[in-house]
């Protein structure tokens, strides 16, 4: 009994996440027990478990997909990276070290002792664990420390199917030269492939997938279409166009669009926040970065950053600071999120995150920051505009609010909001009164559709990722693997991995 599978990518944005999404929400329609699982995630795109973990949003996502409470064990460790070579590491929900690279490279053994408990403990509890990788696999360079892919394969004695996007091209190639750069003990646990993001004919596909095949020894589970307007929760700023772009929405309630622009904040966290918004009938969301985007924008929104002064200092570089303050004064709405509220805040006393010192901040709320050793992580619960409002919080900046009307857990000054709560937006009846007062303020025809629900939204989208395993993978040789593991031996592809050669010198 393997109960367990790896799926692999070729790439990174191959689409292991959505596969794995898929593949959790398939197993649990036909009443499998299921939970998702990624030993190492590097993202700036996290959430907060009911009991008060950091853990990244795709597992979220995923624990969504299987329809159970996200947590912890289910991704072990976060890599939140700073833009300045380092990360802040995330063990098992909370931060523990900023590390650069090859510090974080000495750690990498403890962290799979740490990863495979959770993985151990997740088995014990659930009929079958889908665990995502990281990458690729065949990494060579980092193979030896590899915890996510590999390494974590061979460790857990895991199938592995491998994931190869289509649509960038060369996917034949990636798909053998994966396995080909692999040791023959790694090859062993290679069972399989899947194409993803496929949008030709078929039928014209189908001799080389033959010839993968025979040149492989392993077979094609699958091809997935390419689904050009899904978005989900992404994983990394890699897919940071996606939630917005591929935001589709349908056209305006009223006779007017609502126009909003995100500052693209160089180390953005939390983009997930916009999703609501873009997924709103009529409202039109896009990211901004110079000072002529915000002109005709009736909402410009600070969203969250993994480094709010440094990002601050992009702001008023980019000559940003001058339009936010003239659309305040004109009673122009400007909404702030966790470090882009801190940015509207008189002041900002940083020697944790920037070590900066004191710095001014824009000035457009009566708020002082103080960034603490201690995250502040939490799922907090409040009311605006009498709706009920659920949101999360992860930060180090703790806001203390000197004045203007209460909003949430920050405040309000004309039409400047600032709190420190992510997620706030995708609570309907809130997002849809802030909505409707934002477009009175910007003198805008804009109704938000009354039926709109954020949650079932992100309910059809799941169950679209389920339909595209059940419809386009093999699920009986996806079931025959997942539940006995490789069966048998599969054959080795040469050349195999390169002898390791030692890393030297500072990698920073
Ligand atoms: N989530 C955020 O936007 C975090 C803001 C800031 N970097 C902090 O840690 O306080």
């Amino acid at each position: 009994m393997s109960n367990a599978i790896l799926i692999a990518g070729t790439t990174s944005d191959a689409g292991k996440s959505v596969v794995t999404a898929g593949i959790c929400r398939w197993l649990v329609r036909q009443g499998v027990k299921v939970a998702p699982f990624k030993a190492q995630n590097m993202s700036l795109n996290s959430m907060v478990t009911a009991d008060g973990a950091e853990i990244g949003r795709a597992q979220v996502m995923q624990a969504q997909a299987a329809r159970v409470e996200p947590e912890a064990a289910m991704n072990p460790v976060l890599l939140k990276p700073g833009g300045d070579g380092r990360s802040q590491v995330v063990l098992l929900g909370r931060p523990v070290a900023e590390v650069g690279a090859l510090d974080y490279r000495e750690r990498k053994p403890y962290l799979l002792e740490r990863s495979l408990e959770c993985l151990a403990d997740l088995r014990r509890r659930f009929d079958v664990v889908v665990c995502e990788g990281a990458g690729s696999p065949a990494e060579i360079n980092l193979r030896d420390r590899d915890i996510a892919n590999m390494g974590l394969a061979r460790a857990a004695e895991l199938p592995v199917l491998v994931v190869g996007d289509i649509d960038r091209g060369g996917v034949f190639a990636a798909m053998y030269g994966t396995l080909a750069l692999l040791s023959p003990e790694d090859q062993r646990l290679v069972a399989g492939w899947l194409v993803n993001k496929f949008r030709g004919d078929a039928r014209l596909l189908k001799p080389g997938l033959d010839m993968l095949h025979e040149l492989t020894g392993r077979p094609v589970l699958g091809t997935l279409p390419m689904l050009a307007d899904l978005w989900l929760d992404a994983e990394d700023s890699l897919d940071l166009t996606t939630a917005v772009e591929r935001g589709a929405t349908a056209g305006p309630h009223g006779r007017d669009v609502l126009r909003v622009a995100v500052l693209r904040l160089p180390r953005l966290s939390n983009f997930t926040d916009v999703d609501a918004l873009a997924q709103e009938p009529g409202v039109l969301v896009r990211w901004a970065t110079r000072p002529e985007e915000l002109a005709d924008a009736d909402l410009v929104v600070l969203p969250g950053t993994r480094a709010t002064v440094a990002d601050l200092a992009w702001l008023r570089e980019r000559g940003l600071e001058q339009p936010l303050r003239e659309r305040a004064l004109a009673g122009r709405p400007v909404l702030g999120v966790c470090g882009g509220y801190q940015m509207l805040s008189q002041r900002i006393t940083d020697s944790v995150e920037s070590g900066a010192g004191v710095v001014d901040g824009l000035g457009l709320l009566p708020v002082r920051v103080e960034f603490q050793v201690e995250k502040t992580l939490g799922r907090p619960v409040g009311e605006a505009y009498g709706e009920r409002v659920e949101g999360y919080e992860i930060h180090h900046g703790v806001a203390r609010v000197d004045g203007g009307e209460p909003f949430l857990d920050g405040c309000r000054v004309g039409a400047v909001w600032g709190t420190t709560w992510h997620g706030a937006l995708e609570n309907d009846g809130f997002r849809r009164a802030f909505l409707r007062e934002v477009a009175a303020l910007a003198g805008r025809d804009f109704t938000p559709a009354p039926g709109t629900s954020f949650a079932a939204a992100r309910e059809a989208r799941l169950d679209r990722l389920g339909d595209l395993i059940e419809e386009h993978a093999d699920t009986d040789a996806l079931w025959r693997l997942i539940e006995g593991g490789v069966d048998g031996a599969l054959p080795f592809v040469p050349p195999g991995a390169p002898t390791a050669r030692a890393v030297e010198g500072d990698l920073l």
